[in-house]
């Protein structure tokens, strides 16, 4: 009897023993599927991401391809109306010439000294364009006080002290190259990788020299009419004398200033002659210390090398892709203001990110607030960072892909 009790006491315990361990088993498996339906979740979050942003990309890609298509345009000015269906124009390439044109070109009047885009087959008026100086039609952008200083760049130190004595010093105290009997510099060429911080440096000058920031990006010059590239760098610089003290930027110089080429489109003739304006410009400017000419480029080694004759631009500063202590000191500048978990450790994130741009970095550190966000979160973790890195690093690859299939097959 005592036994029998015995071994069932024993059999209970051992099915006692069998359901802890199943239901062990079952917390466990439980676990390993939430994590993976979390990790499932968070690669929809990043292929949705992505899906947008090709289709933003492709949106673009197509609509920059429509440009190409379309020939570029003359550009004149209407001199004389001799009847109702003739014009006398000069075109901005040099030529007078009398056109046939049709009143329904738009609404705005044709008349004299209106600016006209021509047809280059049959020199058919297609648009009556806009007359007045805005530097909203001409794609240039101005900040009469841009808020960027010295202390939101993070790893250019170097860079910084350059660009003061070159661009600042002669806009803050002429007097000095005077007295010492030197020409200050008038141009500084910034070249560097995409996203390194040209442009903040640029603004950064302007800010701390209460200068107007003027920018242009050069392939804007030569995009649309012949003969408006020209007529835009004459702009530029006009306004930059209107709104003195101020720094002109020019950004992707290249456009306009890559080595002449032998070939001879009408395309190429256009950016010549903006170069030659450019040039012209550059040359009958006297840098009476009230304006600083900073252009940036990716591409220094096709640069013409008229453009960096002494008298032009004739400072090069290097402005490289940030190293491990510039990444890290970029991060402390864009996590300033995030409420970072305390095991976010930003030495180790900046050993994680080799070769990554100030421009990356930054992106980094939004997107890691962003999968806070998505988990209505209020402190960013490190596992935030991680996604986020994964993310930008991935799309950096993705693009390094890109640019090497168009090679392949472009
Ligand atoms: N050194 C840096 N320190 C802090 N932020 C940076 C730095 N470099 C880039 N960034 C961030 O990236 C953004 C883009 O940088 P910026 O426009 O200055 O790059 P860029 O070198 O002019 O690029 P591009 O050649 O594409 O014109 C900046 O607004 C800033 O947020």
């Amino acid at each position: 009897m005592e036994n029998s009790s015995q071994s069932l006491f024993m059999k209970i315990e051992d099915l006692k023993k069998e359901v802890r361990m199943l239901k062990e088993e079952n917390t466990k498996t439980k676990r390993n599927l939430m994590w993976k339906v979390r990790k499932l979740e968070k690669e929809k979050i990043v292929n949705d991401n992505d899906k947008i942003r090709l289709e933003r990309e492709a949106k673009s890609l197509r609509a920059e391809v429509d440009r190409f298509r379309h020939p570029p345009l003359i550009l004149a000015t209407v001199t004389e109306i001799l009847d109702n269906n003739r014009l006398a124009v000069k075109s901005s390439t040099g030529p007078h010439f009398v056109i046939n044109y049709s009143n329904f070109v738009g609404d705005k009047l044709i008349e004299p000294g209106a600016r006209v885009a021509l047809n280059q087959q049959n020199f058919g008026v297609v648009e009556v364009l806009h007359s007045e100086k805005d530097p909203a039609v001409s794609g240039m952008e101005v900040d009469e006080k841009p808020s960027v200083s010295y202390s939101t760049i993070g790893g250019l130190e170097d860079q910084i002290v350059e660009v003061k004595e070159t661009v600042e010093l002669p806009l803050k105290k002429p007097e000095l190259f005077k007295r010492v009997g030197i020409e200050p510099p008038k141009g500084v060429l910034l070249y560097g990788p995409p996203g390194t911080g040209k442009t903040l440096l640029a603004k950064a000058v302007a800010n701390e020299t209460n200068a107007t920031f003027i920018k242009i990006v050069a392939s804007e010059f030569v995009k649309k009419y012949i003969g408006e590239g020209a007529r835009l760098v004459r702009g530029v610089f006009e306004l930059a004398k209107e709104k003195a003290p101020s720094i002109i930027f020019i950004d992707e110089i290249d456009a306009v200033a890559a080595k002449r080429l032998k070939s001879s489109t009408s395309g190429d003739r256009e950016v010549q002659r903006t170069l030659m304006q450019l040039l012209a410009e550059l040359d009958g400017f006297e840098s009476r210390g009230d304006i600083g000419i900073v252009a940036a480029t990716n591409r220094p080694d096709i640069l013409d090398p008229a453009l960096l004759r002494p008298g032009r631009f004739d400072r090069f500063i290097e402005v490289p892709a940030p190293n491990e202590d510039g990444r890290r000191e970029i991060l402390k500048i864009h996590t300033k203001n995030m409420s970072l978990d305390e095991d976010v450790d930003l030495d180790f994130l900046a050993s994680l990110t080799d070769s990554v741009s100030g421009a990356d970095l930054k992106a980094i550190c939004t997107e890691a607030g962003m999968f806070a966000i998505r988990e209505e979160r209020e402190n960013i973790t490190v596992s935030d960072f991680m996604d986020a890195i994964d993310k930008i690093m991935g799309v950096e690859h993705e693009e390094e892909f890109r640019k090497e299939a168009g090679v392949m097959f472009g």
